[in-house]
């Protein structure tokens, strides 16, 4: 396959992902040819005179293992530029340094609690107000957008319902009626093997790489990626000024789990599909966009090229899924996702307890609900183990 816009051939997306050189003249070239880019483990750069510089000077501004794994982002996620940072919420942070106080968000209904979080921050301190909407239908967003609003912000799927927002019609509509507003895309759920926001119309996409890039759960990474250069600019100083790039190391172990993303997220996500029609053939309400009976289903399918391996469902009842829950072996109560060992999760006592109770409840956010996040393990262990816990929980009898 050629790319006819550039020289460079473009592969299919798992080798995209595995293939990196500099041939292209694209990014730093280590001096030894190194097949795995070093960890340039310096604070500071030496100059040939007070003047005269080299490409870096310092590491928070700027290191070639940064570099490396910045241009080998931008590349996967179709992006100008992209940059890696210190986490997930460093991403968003950044991304919303860009609103001024009496300019508006508008965010959906269903997210994760983290993001919520900091949206309800910048209300109170910094005079940013968030409209949370139903992104599930595109129209809802039509009444709250205005001139003051300045980013629109989106999970598809969300976290932890699975919920699908119509990226392309959003990013329509936000285009056409607020030039001056940026579609933002949190892929965190799908990695960009599955999904390509920027392909799809919308501004800017950030990942917590904290889950599917890096894979493994043995770092913290965030990672924004644009398609102007002049966003790319601001996003840039925010990031220098504020010191919040990520540390050489840090960059090292990101390349590295990139390389993987395909057979982890190939694998991870069959036995999702799996998991998920186990649960619904016992009649569990389950929540995964890989499902036909999800409302979204051909939506979602349009937009990706898969529906992931997170998936949550409802028992009926807090305390037994609470049961359930510590019944499982295999299945890691833990929060966070996107790791080659499955976990299991409560969102509501977990990752989104920072939501205070009267908004989940407003939002309708079932306390009941567990959430599924597959790893590479044996699906048939898992399957056992799930088993296992719904028969001893009294779950399976309850569904049933
Ligand atoms: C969808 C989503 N976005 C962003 C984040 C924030 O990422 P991090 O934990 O790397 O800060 C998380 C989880 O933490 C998440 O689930
Ligand atoms: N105590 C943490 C919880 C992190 S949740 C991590 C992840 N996004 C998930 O959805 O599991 C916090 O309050 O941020």
């Amino acid at each position: 396959m050629v790319d006819t816009t550039t020289t460079r051939i473009k592969y299919r997306p798992a080798t995209e992902l595995v293939y990196f050189d500099n041939s292209d003249g694209q990014g730093p070239k280590d001096s030894y040819n190194a097949a795995s880019m070093p960890i340039y483990q310096t604070a500071t750069f030496k100059q040939t005179s007070s003047t005269q510089m080299g490409e870096y000077d310092y590491s928070r501004s700027g290191n070639p293992t940064r570099s490396h794994v910045e241009n080998h982002l931008a590349k996967i996620m179709a992006a100008k530029r992209a940059f890696a940072v210190n986490s997930g919420m460093t991403a968003l942070d950044v991304i919303t340094r860009m609103v001024k106080a009496g300019e508006e968000v508008i965010a959906g209904n269903d997210l994760y609690g983290g993001t919520n979080r900091l949206l309800s921050f910048l209300a109170t301190h910094n005079n940013v107000k968030t409209h949370h909407i139903d992104t599930t239908n595109s129209e809802t967003i039509i009444p709250y957008l205005s001139e003051k609003t300045r980013l629109v912000l989106l999970e598809t799927p969300t976290n932890p319902l699975m919920k699908i927002a119509d990226i392309p019609r959003i990013s329509e509509i936000v285009h056409e009626r607020c030039p001056n507003a940026l579609v933002v895309v949190d892929n965190t759920m799908m990695s960009p093997y599955l999904q390509k926001p920027l392909e799809l119309g919308a501004d800017i996409v950030y990942h917590s790489g904290t889950k599917y890039l890096s894979g493994h759960h043995d770092l913290m990474a965030g990672v924004v990626a644009v398609k102007d250069d002049a966003i790319a600019e601001k996003i840039y100083f925010t990031i220098n000024a504020t010191g919040v790039g990520l540390s050489p190391f840090d960059c090292w172990l990101l390349m590295r789990g990139i390389k993987t993303l395909a057979v982890r997220m190939d694998r991870q996500q069959a036995s999702a599909i799996q998991i998920a029609d186990f649960l619904q053939s016992h009649n569990f309400k389950v929540h995964y966009p890989g499902l036909k009976t999800h409302p979204q289903y051909e939506l979602h399918a349009k937009m990706s090229r898969g529906p992931g391996a997170v998936l949550s469902f409802e028992t009926g009842n807090v305390d037994l899924s609470e049961k359930l829950v510590e019944l499982t072996r295999l299945w890691g109560i833990s929060v966070s996702f996107g790791c080659v060992n499955s976990l299991i999760s409560m969102p509501c006592r977990m990752s989104h307890a920072s939501i205070p109770a009267a908004v989940r409840a407003e939002r309708a956010m079932p306390e009941d609900l567990i959430r599924l996040c597959v790893g590479i393990e044996d699906v048939d262990d898992l399957l056992e183990d799930l088993y296992h816990a719904l028969t001893a929980s009294g779950s399976l009898k309850l569904a049933n």
